[in-house]
């Protein structure tokens, strides 16, 4: 096991973003996290990149609570990009490297390069896909234990966001775990093990895919439905 989230509850003032949440997390499989608006997807990425605090619950890293020194370990992809768009594509590559020891270069440059960005161009020239694909490749380019991507295909037309799910999968290590929260998920479902659902802050489905499919002999997302009739 990777991640094990054990009762954990966040709210911002009076609203409760996070309701006695737990899971584990394991190695090798790739997670999709789904819920509606508001559901507290993005609330519970920031809670397993380390960069937001849990009111109460702990997170355990492999076998020790999550601190933001495993923030090393953890490559997130935030559903806001980190760059402004005047920061030009080669300072990105020395960031990352000064930043991140597990910053492979050569392999972000193939990445690039594959993806027909131009290492010249201006980040505020790209297009919404172009932008996506040249952050993802920052994103993968890092030889880490957790993946995290949140809304990686929010506003990408559908060509560009298989192109993306392709980077994801094609890209990674077999050992490393993967989360993507995301809201299209009857288009991705079979390249997904396990489905984790959030609904007000609580996670009412946390289910292999393959179950799903097989046992329960019904789409990921007709699934999700019976479920939320179930919940009230
Ligand atoms: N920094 C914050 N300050 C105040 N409220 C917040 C903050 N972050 C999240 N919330 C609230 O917590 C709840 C969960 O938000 P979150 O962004 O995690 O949901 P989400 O499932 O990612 O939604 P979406 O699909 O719209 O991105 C929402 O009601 C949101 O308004």
């Amino acid at each position: 096991m990777l991640m094990e989230v054990r009762h954990v509850s966040k709210r911002y003032g009076k609203k409760t973003a996070l309701a006695d949440v737990s899971l584990k997390l394991e190695k090798g499989k790739l997670y999709a996290l789904c819920g509606n608006n508001g559901a507290g997807k993005s609330t519970l990425m920031r809670i397993l990149a380390s960069v937001e605090r849990v009111d109460q619950g702990d997170v355990l890293f492999e076998t020790h609570s999550l601190s933001y020194l495993d923030r090393k370990e953890i490559a997130y992809f935030a559903d806001e990009s980190f760059f402004s768009d005047d920061v030009e594509i080669e300072e990105i590559f020395d960031l990352y490297e000064y930043f991140f020891d597990d910053f492979d270069r050569k392999k972000c440059e193939r990445l690039v390069y594959q993806n027909g960005i131009d290492r010249n161009s201006a980040l505020s020239s790209l297009s919404k896909g172009n932008r996506v694909k040249l952050e993802l490749s920052f994103t993968l380019s890092r030889r880490a234990k957790l993946y995290l991507f949140d809304e990686p295909f929010a506003s990408l037309d559908p060509l560009a966001r298989e192109e993306v799910m392709q980077m994801i999968v094609s890209c990674g290590s077999e050992d490393a775990t993967y989360v993507i929260a995301t809201h299209l998920l009857a288009e991705f479902e079979s390249y997904f093990d396990q489905v984790l659902f959030l609904q007000d802050g609580k996670l009412i489905v946390d289910q292999s895919v393959d179950k799903i499919l097989g046992e329960k002999q019904m789409g990921v997302q007709d699934y999700l439905k019976t479920c939320l009739r179930a919940n009230g």
